[in-house]
């Protein structure tokens, strides 16, 4: 299936300031994109936008195409969103975790498929442990072994490199390419330089005009 995320003319402003204004954007099958900035300067805000969480802006989003007002259930199909916090319940193990997502995400995996994806993201041995017992690091890894497990053309990750080591950076960056490889796309905040990955598009947030 193609991929086709447009933004065209974004403009959003909280307290008195643009966080953007006149922002386009095109994201397709086979694109990694980093949004850039300093803190406060809107990446957040760009994310949720673009996958529809928020509609108090200027301009337009187009999914497929389509207005996303009228196509979000198709986006929302097709998109795997990672937010800034782990958002790992506590009192579940690592598995359960992954399961939880799993059902709330409609998606039919087995104990097996998750037991592996934990193992992708180096948690062999930990899949019994509840979360609130491993580290900060460990408990991000929980939330990044959906992307082995939950098949989405669309990744949205919102600074998925926090708490994570330097192998681990090194191991997601390649899966993010490999996603991109494979025909799907990813936007991602993040202030890694992303060196790794060929062809990375960059987006900067400075309450400028910006166009991607
Ligand atoms: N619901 C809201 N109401 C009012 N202002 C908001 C709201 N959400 C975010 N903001 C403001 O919008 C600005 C951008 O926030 P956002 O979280 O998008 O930034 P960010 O670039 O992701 O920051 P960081 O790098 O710190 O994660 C901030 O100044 C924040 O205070």
């Amino acid at each position: 299936m193609s991929l086709s995320l447009e933004a065209r003319q974004l403009a959003c402003e909280r307290d008195g300031r643009w966080l953007f204004r006149g922002l386009d954007l095109t994201l397709n099958a086979g694109d990694v994109m980093r949004i850039e900035g300093p803190n406060g300067s809107g990446k957040t805000t760009l994310l949720k936008v673009l996958c529809g969480q928020i509609v108090d802006v200027e301009g337009e989003v187009l999914w497929q195409g389509e207005p996303l007002r009228r196509v979000r259930s198709e986006l929302l199909a097709n998109l795997l969103y990672l937010g800034h916090g782990a958002g790992v319940k506590a009192h579940l193990s690592a598995l359960e975790n992954l399961r939880w997502y799993q059902a709330i995400s409609g998606d039919q995996v087995s104990s097996r498929d998750c037991e592996l994806a934990l193992a992708r993201v180096g948690l062999v041995g930990f899949e019994e442990v509840p979360a609130i017992q491993l580290s900060a690091g460990q408990q991000r890894r929980i939330a990044l072994a959906r992307l082995h497990l939950t098949p989405r053309l669309l990744w949205v990750l919102d600074e998925p490199f926090i708490a994570i080591d330097a192998e681990g950076v090194a191991a997601l960056e390649q899966l993010l390419a490999e996603h991109a490889r494979r025909g799907g796309a990813v936007l991602v905040t993040t202030h890694h330089a992303l060196e790794r990955i060929e062809g990375l598009r960059s987006l900067r947030l400075a309450g400028e005009v910006a166009a991607a």
